[in-house]
């Protein structure tokens, strides 16, 4: 098959179709083990949750055990490492740093929606829901879009008013401005994160819904000009149903992952399907995730690594398949659970 868009390359292996997961990677040669073989350094839409924003480098995501970082960005409420990783992120373009600014801005003067806290029990929209919920505010969007290029009508003021005035959701909004960054700047990142496994009912409840059409809105109130192209319905669905199976979890590194910053998707990574006796290594590095073979491989088997975190590794074979069925939505089809 033709590489998808955004797909991992490497003298080690290729992407293919797997028998029972979609695509894979598979070794196009033997592999010893202990073999680097990839880095994925394609961040695309990512979020750290604003609890982390003072003690998490926003540029290489390091972390000092709960210090607050000296390097401070208040216009924009990040905190870095160094004043080299605070530069490099402010290198970024105007509009980029216009951005942010607008969204802290909103954040700060705006109450906020409690702690986005899963309800795990709660019913996942299904496909009606999902469209009636964006159906419904069509109209507003439009006319505050058409508010922000000049028209100032009773109804366009009140519809900015009302898109503003919505609970602000703190982590739902960076996630959905870096999508829009992210298209803005790319359409070849864009391809790549359009190419990914999509979820269709990406969403846990009804409230998660609503925060992120509720987001959406803000953004379409706040964000600079150049971006409204790009910010849309569509821009802000599409990421949610690609993170929804591909993102991966950002956590501290020194103590099994016990802290959890945020979530990002590196398209160039999530074609690794999930083992529950995983072949290969994956390892953040920064902001990168750094691929190393645990063992031997031999040419054409598949290369896997774990979706699961430390302790749920040790689970029982039903333990693990209800873990996996509830937070990626897949029945595993790996060698280990295969082999009862
Ligand atoms: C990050 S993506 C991996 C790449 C994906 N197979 C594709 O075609 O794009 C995760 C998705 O792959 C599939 N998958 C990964 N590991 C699997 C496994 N062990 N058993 C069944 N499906 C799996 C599931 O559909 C899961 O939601």
């Amino acid at each position: 098959m033709d590489p998808p868009p955004g797909a991992p390359t490497s003298p080690y292996f290729a992407v293919a179709k797997s028998e029972s997961a979609g695509r894979g990677v598979f070794a196009t040669c033997d592999i010893p083990a202990g073999t680097h073989v990839f880095t994925a350094n394609d961040l695309t839409a990512h979020v750290i949750q604003r609890e982390y924003r003072r003690e998490v480098c926003a540029l290489c995501f390091a972390y000092d055990r709960g210090k607050n970082l000296k390097q401070r960005d208040a216009l924009r409420g990040f905190a870095f490492c160094t004043p080299a990783c605070e530069q490099a992120w402010k290198s970024q373009d105007g509009v980029t740093l216009r951005a942010w600014a607008a969204v802290e801005r909103l954040v700060r003067a705006r109450s906020r929606e409690d702690a986005e806290l899963v309800d795990a029990d709660a019913a996942r929209p299904g496909g009606a829901e999902i469209k009636a919920a964006w159906h419904g505010v069509r109209n507003q969007a439009l006319l505050v879009r058409e508010a922000r290029t000049g028209m100032s009508t009773k109804m366009h003021r009140k519809a900015v008013q009302q898109a503003i005035s919505n609970p602000v959701s703190a982590d739902t909004l960076p996630l959905q401005l870096s999508a829009v960054l992210h298209r803005y700047r790319s359409s070849a990142v864009w391809s790549a994160v359009l190419a990914l496994a999509s979820n269709a009912r990406p969403y846990n409840s009804t409230e998660e819904l609503r925060s992120h059409v509720n987001s959406y809105l803000h953004l379409l109130a706040v964000l600079p000009e150049e971006l409204l192209e790009v910010t849309t319905a569509e821009t802000v669905l599409t990421v949610l149903t690609r993170d929804s199976h591909n993102s991966f979890g950002i956590r501290s590194l020194e103590d099994d992952g016990a802290e959890f910053f945020g979530y990002g998707v590196w398209p160039s990574a999530s074609y690794f399907n999930h083992s529950c006796a995983p072949n290969v290594l994956k390892q953040r590095v920064g902001s990168t995730w750094v691929f190393t073979t645990e063992r031997d491989v031999e040419a054409g088997s598949e290369l896997c690594i774990t979706y699961l975190s430390g302790e749920e590794r040790a689970l029982s074979r039903n333990g693990r398949m209800t873990r996996l069925k509830k937070a990626w939505g897949f029945e595993c089809a790996c060698e280990r659970c295969a082999d009862i």
